[in-house]
This record gives C-alpha cells, sequence and structure tokens, in this order.
C-alpha cells in the first residue's frame, strides 16, 4: 500500500526508521510550479523544517509544469502530497541518516485538467510565494496565444496568466503581489522569468497598469541553489518499503549538504523564516560568485561526467569519480580548465572545486549519469560553454577536457527514435535514452542520419552543430579551431 493521509497515524506509532510530523491544515502560502525531484528534496524539505518549528505555518499548492505523462503530479495526488525523503552522507565529518515523511502539500493541482483550479488560486489572499523549478529549458519565450480556459504549457506563460488573474481579483492592490522565487539553474533566473511575464503581458496585449504592476509590486527574487537531490532510490526500494511497511513511488533522496543563496532583502526572512529555522540559507546583494561558482563548478563537472560516462558504459557519479582515468579527467577539467576561467579567488574556488569531488564520492549517493543528462545541450550552454570561451580568450588556445567533453556531447545525441524514446548506444553497444526538447533532439537526429547516409560529411554535421542559433544563441564557429578539434575527437568516438 502507498503512504497516504489515512496511513500516517499508523506509521507514526508503527515505524521507528521513519520520521512523520505532519499538520496539513496550515494556509496555502506558496504555489510550487514543479513537482520533481529536486525542489520535494530541497525547498518542500525547507518548508517542512520551518513548520515543525512552529515559525512559517503554511503550506503549499503543488502544480506539474508539463503536461500528464510528463511528470508525476498523478503520484503526488494519489498519496495525498506525503512523500519520503531520506538524507544520507557526511556533514561536518559526522555520518547523516534521517528519514522524514514530508507534509507539505495540501493542494495538488494537475494545471492541465485543472485550468479554472489553478487560475483560481491567485485569488488566494494568503498567497505569498511562487516557486519552480522547471529545468532551465522551462524558463524560456515562445511566442503562444493565449485562449481562455485553454491550459498554458509554457511556464512564464502560466505565470502571467496567474499574475493577471491575482490582479484583476485584487483590483491591482499593490500589497496583493507576489514573490518569486525560481529554482532553475540559470544566471539571474529571477529577471529572465520577470522577462518572460512581461513579454507575454505585452504579446497578449494586457493592461498597461498590470504590467507596472508586475514591475513594481512583485518581486523576482534571482537565487541559486545547491544540493544534489537524487530522487527514487530504485536498486534499494524494495528493502526500504519491506521495512517501513508501505511504498512510496515518490520517495527520494538527498545529501546533508545544502546551500540556497538569494539575492533579496534580509527583511523576507519575517515572511520566510528560512534563516531562523537554522537553514543554511543567505540573503546576499550579489549572487554573482555563488552562482559561478557552483554552476561552472560542479554543475559543470556533472554535466561533462554524463555523456562521456554514459557512453563509456558507466551509470554513476560516484562510479566516475573511482574510475582512475575519469577522475584524473574530472580533476583537470576542474582545476586546469574551469576554475582558472573563474574572475574569484583561486586559492577559494580550489577549496571549493575539493569539496565538490568530496561531495561525488558521497558512500549514500547513487547520482544516476541518466538523470544528470536531462536536457544536456541547454546546460552545456550554461554550464560549459562560457568555460570555454573564457578560456580561450584568456589563454588563447581550446580547454582541452570540456572540448573532449563537447565531442561527447554531439557523439550522446546520435539517437534514432523507437516508440516515441530517443534510444543512443554506448561505445560498448549499451543502449541509453536521451531526453531533451524534441527541437533539439530531432536536429541531432536528422544530422546524424545523413552523417550515416553518407550524405554529409563529419566536419558538416559539426559545423551545422556549431552554427545552429536554437542551441547555442549564437554561432559557434566563431570560435578559432572549435572545428577542428571537436572533429579529431568525435573521429575516435564513431565506429
Ligand atoms: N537534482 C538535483 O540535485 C538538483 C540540484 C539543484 C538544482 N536542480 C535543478 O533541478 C532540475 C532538475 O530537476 P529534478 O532533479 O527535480 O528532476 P525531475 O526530473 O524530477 O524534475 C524536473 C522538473 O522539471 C520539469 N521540466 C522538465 N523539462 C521541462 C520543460 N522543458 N519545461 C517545463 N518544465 C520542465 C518537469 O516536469 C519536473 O517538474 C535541474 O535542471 C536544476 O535546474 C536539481
Ligand atoms: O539537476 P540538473 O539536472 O539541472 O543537473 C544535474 C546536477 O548537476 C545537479 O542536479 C546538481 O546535483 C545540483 O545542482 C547540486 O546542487
Amino acid at each position: 500500500m502507498n503512504i497516504n493521509k489515512s496511513q500516517l497515524k499508523r506509521l507514526s506509532k508503527d515505524t521507528n526508521a521513519v520520521q512523520s510530523s505532519h499538520k496539513m491544515d496550515f494556509p496555502i502560502k506558496v504555489l510550487q510550479i514543479g513537482e520533481g525531484n529536486f525542489l520535494r528534496g530541497f525547498f518542500d524539505w525547507m518548508i517542512h523544517e520551518c513548520n515543525k518549528q512552529g515559525h512559517f505555518k503554511g503550506s503549499i499548492a503543488v502544480t506539474q509544469p508539463r503536461p500528464a505523462g510528463r511528470g508525476k503530479i498523478a503520484e503526488v495526488k494519489r498519496q495525498d502530497g506525503l512523500y519520503t525523503l531520506m538524507l544520507r552522507g557526511f556533514h561536518q565529518g559526522k555520518k547523516v541518516e534521517k528519514t522524514e515523511i514530508i507534509s507539505v502539500f495540501s493542494k495538488v493541482i494537475d494545471p492541465y485538467e485543472e485550468w479554472m483550479e489553478f487560475l483560481a488560486l491567485s485569488e488566494n489572499p494568503e498567497l505569498e510565494f511562487v516557486v519552480s523549478n522547471t529545468t532551465e529549458a522551462g524558463i524560456k519565450y515562445q511566442p503562444i496565444p493565449l485562449e481562455e480556459g485553454k491550459p498554458i504549457e509554457s511556464f512564464p506563460g502560466k505565470l502571467t496568466a496567474f499574475l493577471y488573474q491575482r490582479y484583476l481579483h485584487f483590483n491591482g492592490d499593490a500589497k496583493k503581489g507576489l514573490i518569486m522565487l525560481p529554482c532553475e539553474l540559470l544566471e539571474r533566473n529571477g529577471d529572465s522569468l520577470k522577462q518572460c511575464v512581461l513579454k507575454y503581458s505585452g504579446d497578449w496585449d494586457l493592461p498597461k497598469p498590470f504590467m507596472e504592476w508586475v514591475d513594481r509590486d512583485n518581486l523576482f527574487l534571482n537565487s541559486l541553489v545547491d544540493r544534489i537531490v537524487t530522487g527514487f532510490p530504485a536498486n534499494e526500494s524494495e528493502k526500504l518499503f519491506a521495512a517501513w511497511g508501505y511504498k512510496d513511488t515518490l520517495l527520494n533522496t538527498a545529501e546533508p549538504y545544502h546551500l540556497w543563496a538569494i539575492e533579496g532583502d534580509p527583511s523576507i526572512e519575517e515572511r520566510l523564516p528560512l534563516q531562523q529555522a537554522g537553514l543554511n540559507v543567505r540573503w546576499v546583494k550579489d549572487l554573482t560568485p555563488y552562482q559561478m561558482r557552483k554552476v561552472r563548478i560542479l554543475n559543470g563537472s556533472h554535466t561533462l561526467m554524463a555523456p562521456l560516462g554514459i557512453l563509456s558504459g558507466l551509470e554513476e557519479v560516484k562510479q566516475a569519480i573511482d574510475h582512475p582515468e575519469f577522475n584524473q579527467f574530472l580533476s583537470n577539467a576542474i582545476e586546469k580548465e574551469i576554475i582558472p576561467s573563474l574572475p574569484f579567488d583561486q586559492n577559494e574556488m580550489m577549496l571549493y572545486g575539493e569539496s565538490v569531488l568530496e561531495r561525488f564520492k558521497n558512500p549514500f549517493v547513487h547520482h544516476l549519469l541518466a538523470d544528470i543528462s536531462l536536457n544536456s545541450i541547454s546546460k552545456f550552454k550554461v554550464r560549459l560553454l562560457p568555460t570555454l570561451e573564457e578560456y580561450h580568450r584568456v589563454k588563447g588556445r581550446l580547454p582541452d577536457c570540456i572540448v573532449r567533453g563537447f565531442s561527447g556531447l554531439i557523439r550522446f545525441y546520435k539517437v534514432n527514435e523507437m516508440k516515441g524514446s530517443y534510444i543512443g548506444k554506448s561505445f560498448s553497444g549499451k543502449v541509453y535514452v536521451v531526453k531533451d526538447d524534441i527541437k533539439t533532439i530531432e536536429f541531432f537526429r536528422e544530422q546524424w542520419l545523413r552523417y550515416e547516409r553518407g550524405e554529409i560529411p563529419l566536419r558538416q554535421l559539426i559545423e551545422a552543430t556549431l552554427s545552429n542559433q536554437y542551441l547555442w544563441g549564437k554561432d559557434l564557429r566563431e570560435i578559432p579551431n572549435l572545428g577542428n578539434e571537436l572533429c579529431r575527437y568525435l573521429e575516435g568516438m564513431i565506429d
């Protein structure tokens, strides 16, 4: 039987291994767009901590960004918003193993089935925050129409419709503006989200006073999240469920380490008491140093190792770290290419780099390279391309490890379509699935197909890739010698 409300009482009596301190009748203060592992292992856990300590006294309405079949909202509903979170690893030298049922969702909405209910939430006077995680691919502007009663798939589009309904309902009351806390790993995520919302407002001819209200009375905070959240532990779940006496399809796992740096006024703590609950949250004036070091060093090395690791038959981050050659490759990438391209104190960056490699070694964390490889193209653009460009600008040559990773990325997208999935094959013929937006995957599929048919040489495939503005927002052929270097590495990656 899956965990749900009716089972909670029994569990708190019967199970010692799982903590459950549930109180679900707090008013909804947060709209959450994103039901994925990360938010459930990070923000929702934080709110749970705040509530346990009596600080926040609020609950969350959770929705799914993408249509049915592309998310977990049905499972969240089935489990009455409850799920188990395991935090495991080392914190300040001490072993941590904590398992807890998180109970912060008081409303679960599928915006594609319940669009009007989703919009109606905007009329809730107690609502204060909108938190999101839709991956880097989610905060994107793409022209779309606004049609009455019809769900909007774009996340910023959805938010625009939501804010407009709130604005109308409260007659533009300045005090009813919301605080947006996007967790997507994009530089200046709050600014980007705001720009998209204003762009949609313009496209849809929404009144100027609404746009002024969005601009003046709502806050779109830039923030940077850091915690490795590894999702469902497939290899241990059966054993755990047997011990706990219940199943949980939303079971989530994460490391104890967490950091949330938010560019915002510390007075927001009065409404969102995260530091007061002892959480590692920093209200900062300038997010840039936190953002750049984390995205380029930690996420950059993840994005570097995922395609190459999968192509080499590896499955988890830890396997890559335990593999002598891979370890050397990653250490070189971090120490010799990523860190020297960062404009900060190099000793401090080295210390952070070492701590990241330590976190990757966490014996409890089974971080799947397949999960990390989701939307790898947009991740490469944000996490590794800036290093490649900066390194080249400063040193006048290309960073070897990053270029090798880039070649691996292009090879990783050599896929065929099979029953709606895109399948690639590793160097030894092992099958893997590529997940990215259709336009991106279709571009590569088409290029590789033409290459295989002998219609284009490898060099032309690389030129087409580098010049694709949709992928990179610019023409990468302008980077001297990049095409040649990619070609050299790719030749060794295909049969
Ligand atoms: N897992 C971690 O350790 C971790 C840590 C920090 C940040 N993140 C962030 O989380 C994201 C991955 O999320 P997760 O680990 O929860 O994975 P997940 O697959 O469990 O969740 C991904 C979420 O993003 C949504 N999504 C995916 N593509 C989308 C798109 N094109 N448009 C709108 N929504 C989309 C999904 O519907 C889902 O809600 C990363 O891109 C990163 O921004 C994750
Ligand atoms: O979550 P993603 O898919 O954006 O990226 C994969 C990892 O790099 C990421 O999840 C890190 O583990 C995380 O950002 C650590 O804070």
